[in-house]
């Protein structure tokens, strides 16, 4: 599915505010939260002004009254404000474009070869700890296996995996986001994506301590929270932590050049109306409202879209538009 991230303002409803959950989601996790635009002034005992520190971001995670926790307003966002930025987590390109963009970044190359490339010394030093490991496995039977079956979502378990034994990221690094429902044979699939991904880890000289997170209930833990929460990234260009500026919520995987998982970004419920804003408020939003993006083409009638959130993220979709029949 595609469409363009939007913002949208939900039929105001009481909500039970969880400061506490605010600071522990954000506190953790590198997602970068910065707000843009508005600073604080703090004064001297002259009463001068001694020092700008930017706020921190308009928003909170708090638990709405149907769809879990969601992102709210913690003041007035003006319209034109950008909200946040969004470092990934996580990130990998598509088999499609490995060559065309940053191993690390996924930023578009211009000089384009059949080798990995990252676009700086900066992405190279960055990625240099995952990408040690990664380089020593020969991942053939487990890449062949993902591109037959045309599955993306396995490449991000390969490179949290890496990033993992390497020491860059802890194996509970995705466990706070929400993990899709699973059924038998999505379960299956992912046992046997287990145990390709481990036989090609096996077969090398890893230390047991360095390996030892890797169980099959690990895998299915990480690959049901990419499920649902991660982005896709299209025609990247910017800043590393501006990749979600290209990114839209996604179940498909045509036209991106890879996925990315971000902390905060992944709790922002879906809305199907599409007010084709990206993470720039298009009119003004009040404090206390939900923000909520739009996860799939909003172009599609009732019947499909119901279809495609039941099937991709498990739940039956009651907003406004869908409440009214469009
Ligand atoms: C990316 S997560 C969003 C954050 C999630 N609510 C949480 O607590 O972590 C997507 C999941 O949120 C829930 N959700 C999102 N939008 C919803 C909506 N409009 N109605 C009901 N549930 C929704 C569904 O369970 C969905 O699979």
């Amino acid at each position: 599915m595609s469409s363009a991230l939007c913002f949208r303002r939900l039929v105001s409803s009481p909500l039970k505010k969880l400061h506490l959950h605010h600071r522990n989601l954000l506190h953790p996790f590198s997602s970068s939260t910065t707000n843009t635009t508005k600073t604080t002034t703090t004064t001297n005992e002259n009463n001068k002004p001694s020092h700008q520190q930017p706020l921190p971001p308009p928003i909170q995670v708090s638990l709405t009254e149907s769809a879990g926790r969601g992102v709210f307003a913690t003041r007035r966002i003006g319209v034109g404000d950008l909200i946040h930025t969004a470092k990934p987590l996580l990130s990998h390109p598509t088999y499609s474009s490995l060559y065309n963009v940053c191993y690390f970044c996924l930023k578009k190359l211009s000089n384009k070869t059949q080798t990995i490339q990252f676009c700086s010394n900066e992405c190279k030093q960055q990625a240099k700890e995952f990408y040690s490991v990664e380089e020593r496995v020969d991942w053939s039977a487990y890449d062949e296996h993902c591109r037959k079956q045309g599955l993306k979502y396995p490449l991000l378990v390969k490179r949290l995996a890496c990033m993992v034994a390497s020491g860059a990221a802890s194996a509970e690094c995705l466990d706070i986001l929400q993990p899709a429902r699973l059924s038998t044979e999505m379960i299956l699939e992912m046992e046997n994506e287990f145990s390709l991904l481990k036989s090609c880890l096996m077969k090398v000289d890893f230390k047991d301590e360095e390996i030892a997170f890797l169980t099959k209930q690990w895998y299915i833990g990480v690959l049901a929270r990419i499920r649902i929460n991660s982005f896709r990234v299209e025609l990247a260009g910017g800043l590393y932590e501006d990749l979600f500026l290209s990114a839209v919520a996604s179940v498909e995987a045509e036209a991106s050049v890879g996925n990315a998982v971000y902390m905060l970004p992944s709790f922002y419920n879906h809305d199907c109306e599409n007010v084709n804003a990206k993470l720039k408020a298009l009119r003004d939003i009040e404090q206390g409202e939900e923000l909520r993006i739009c996860y799939i083409d909003a172009s599609m009638d009732q019947s499909a879209r119901q279809t495609i959130l039941f099937e991709g993220f498990g739940f039956r979709c009651s907003c406004m538009r869908c409440v009214s029949g469009d």
